[in-house]
């Protein structure tokens, strides 16, 4: 990983020193207690804004209802702690039972949804909750519940706010720290990839399903824990602070804060509570009557903030931070890569990942039958078969429109088939997700490029290894993954390296040419390390020397063994390196045999009207 470093982690750690010391400040110095009952609001409202970020910002899930998690950990201690006589600390652990309860019962019914359907269910579930809330009698119906108990720590009693303070800011310390480290680990990137698209996640093996789901219950759990610090800090609890409009708050500080970063909820939550706290208190002196105008206020600010800043605060204010830097060793220096992730900072600890058993030369990989798929009236692949040996290199060609990626679709899980059948190392494996594949031992690219453009070069490989590692969201977050992390990484850097971009690995992959990122989406095939590899024209956007070296490496590959299906237009590139072609013309298998045969096959000559010569 050549090339400049950025000073990226120390710009962080002297953040993240100097937030701390603030903190410690406010603990340690006589402020007034107003300053410590809005830090503590700030952190409470930095929990529920923190899982927005992780659900919302990086999984691409937006929620109305964190408000209504929120109440169901705080009355769940509410209520242990003052009808059962339990310690807090029982409710702290009911709360969060309870919010994962119904973050897995609602996450069920609603986290597949797609598009403006899931936004409307967590409005559904948000009104649904707080009139539960305010209509059982066990919670003390609108009225709610008071006489909660305070928390109790190694006998000290945290009845003022000064008290809670530490220990909510020790809980906020410790869910960046520990959402930090999930988003550098395994869980963490197929959590991120999830804003890729379900294709390309499940394609490298993500359950995007559950990956959704433990986002889902992530966020719902950090809301609740808000929740229980709000019952033991107010000692009383009604609906109205986990309402609708909570929830669309909590969203706005996330929004507000830079809902694609983990400080951007701190910093969210930290702005929203301390504008509307001076709103409250200049309008009405300003407008000479009393009245919400702060709402008014704060809502005309969203909308331009949304039109200025639609990534949020966080990114203004790193760059603000970056600027005296950016100066001394230029922009482009301050820009060029991001920081590296753990996982490839522990290289040195990396082992080689075990290798799949390769099957012997010549035997058969891939055995598509009759072959067909239909939409509506048109029929796109029209009972095509053909078949591919392990080590072979099998060209699929044909016009426009021919039905060439829809046979990819086919064959990697991603379409169902409407007849036909397809096979794979000898199972038939039609029917099957493309996850599946993906662990079966087929790797695939796409015609359209689909990667994490705001991930490195090397996390974005990683994600396709993502089979070859087992460590989950726990272990991600305490730091239990050095070994494993390392030899992902190690791997990623293999494969980049093989693909000639080893000395691009933290490069943003967005920020890449478009035949690097063809490249790049070929290391992250590879790194599952296949049986089958499914090329979409990797050859496309590609300069002369790129695809003399791309042939190289799929000759090197077809040496171990692997076998490769290549849909390209660019013939000559193709005509030099596969050992077959199978020509598709209107969704038919209308030849097939060695390069040579092929250009000379009138049916060809016809579909490319002389386009082959
Ligand atoms: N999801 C879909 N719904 C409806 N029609 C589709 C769908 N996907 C593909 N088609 C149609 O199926 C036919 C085959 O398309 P396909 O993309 O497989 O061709 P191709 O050979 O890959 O073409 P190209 O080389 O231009 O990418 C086309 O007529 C296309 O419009």
């Amino acid at each position: 990983m050549a090339g400049p470093t950025l000073p990226r982690r120390r710009f962080g750690q002297t953040g993240i020193v100097l937030w701390l010391a603030f903190m410690i400040a406010l603990a340690v110095l006589p402020v007034p207690v107003f300053w410590i009952t809005l830090a503590n609001y700030i952190g409470m409202y930095s929990l529920v804004a923190l899982g927005l970020v992780l659900l919302t910002g990086i999984a691409g899930m937006m929620s109305f209802g964190q408000a209504a998690f929120v109440g169901l950990g705080a009355y769940a201690s509410a209520v242990l702690t003052t009808s059962y006589g339990a310690s807090p600390w029982i409710g702290l652990l009911a709360g969060v039972a309870v919010t994962v309860l119904a973050a897995l019962a609602l996450g069920a019914l609603t986290v597949r949804l797609s598009g403006h359907y899931l936004p409307l269910c967590t409005l559904a579930w948000g009104l649904s909750l707080f009139y539960l809330f305010g209509n059982l009698t066990l919670l003390g119906q609108f009225d709610g519940i008071t006489g909660i108990p305070p928390i109790n720590v190694f006998g000290f009693e945290l009845r003022s706010g000064r008290h809670i303070y530490l220990l909510i800011w020790l809980m906020v310390a410790l869910a960046v720290m520990a959402t930090l480290n999930l988003l550098d680990s395994r869980s963490g990137r197929a959590i991120r990839a999830l804003k890729g698209g379900v294709v390309m996640a499940e394609s490298c093996g993500v359950n995007t399903a559950r990956t959704k789901m433990l986002t889902f219950v992530i966020a719902a759990v950090l809301a609740g824990l808000s929740g229980w610090l709000y019952a033991h800090l107010q000692r009383a609890v009604n609906p109205t602070p986990f309402d609708l409009s909570a929830g669309i708050g909590y969203l706005f500080m996330a929004v507000v804060g830079g809902a694609g970063y983990v400080w951007g909820a701190l910093v969210g939550a930290a702005l929203m509570t301390l504008l509307s706290d001076w709103l409250q208190s200049v309008l009405p002196a300003l407008l000479g009557q009393s009245g919400n105008y702060e709402v008014v206020v704060t809502g005309l600010l969203m909308i331009l903030l949304l039109q200025r800043a639609p990534a949020g605060i966080w990114p203004f204010l790193v760059r603000a931070a970056q600027w005296p830097f950016r100066r001394r060793r230029g922009s482009a220096a301050a820009s060029a890569e991001l920081a590296p992730p753990a996982g490839l900072r522990a290289i040195r600890h990396a082992r080689v990942l075990p290798q799949r058993a390769k099957p012997a030369h010549g035997s058969p990989v891939l055995d598509v039958r009759l072959a067909r798929k239909t939409f509506g009236g048109l029929v796109a692949v029209n009972d095509v078969s053909f078949s591919l040996a392990a080590g072979e290199i099998v060209g699929l060609i044909g016009p426009n429109g021919a039905g060439k990626s829809t046979m990819f679709n086919l064959v990697s899980g991603v379409l169902p088939l409407s007849a036909g059948e397809v096979h794979f190392m000898g199972q038939r494996v039609d029917g099957r997700p493309s996850r599946w594949m993906a662990r079966a031992g087929m790797a695939r690219t796409f015609q359209h490029v689909r990667l994490m453009p705001t991930m490195s070069a090397i996390e974005n490989v990683t994600i396709g290894a993502h089979l070859r590692g087992n460590k989950g969201a726990l272990a991600g977050a305490l730091r239990l993954n050095r070994a494993e992390e390392a030899s992902l990484f190690a791997q990623a850097r293999t494969q980049l390296e093989r693909v000639g971009l080893g000395s691009d690995g933290l490069r943003e992959a967005g920020s890449l040419a478009l035949g690097q990122q063809r490249l790049l989406e070929i290391a992250r095939a590879l790194a599952s390390d296949p049986v089958l590899l499914l090329l979409d024209e990797p050859a496309a956007g590609l300069r002369h020397q790129e695809k003399q070296a791309l042939a190289t490496v799929l000759r090197q590959l077809r040496s171990e063994g692997v076998s490769v299906l290549l849909v390209e237009h660019d013939m000559d590139f193709v005509m030099g390196l596969v050992d077959r072609l199978v020509v598709m013309d209107f969704g038919s298998h209308i030849a097939e045999g060695v390069p040579q045969d092929v250009r000379l096959d009138p049916a060809v000559i016809e579909a490319y009207l002389g386009g082959v010569e």
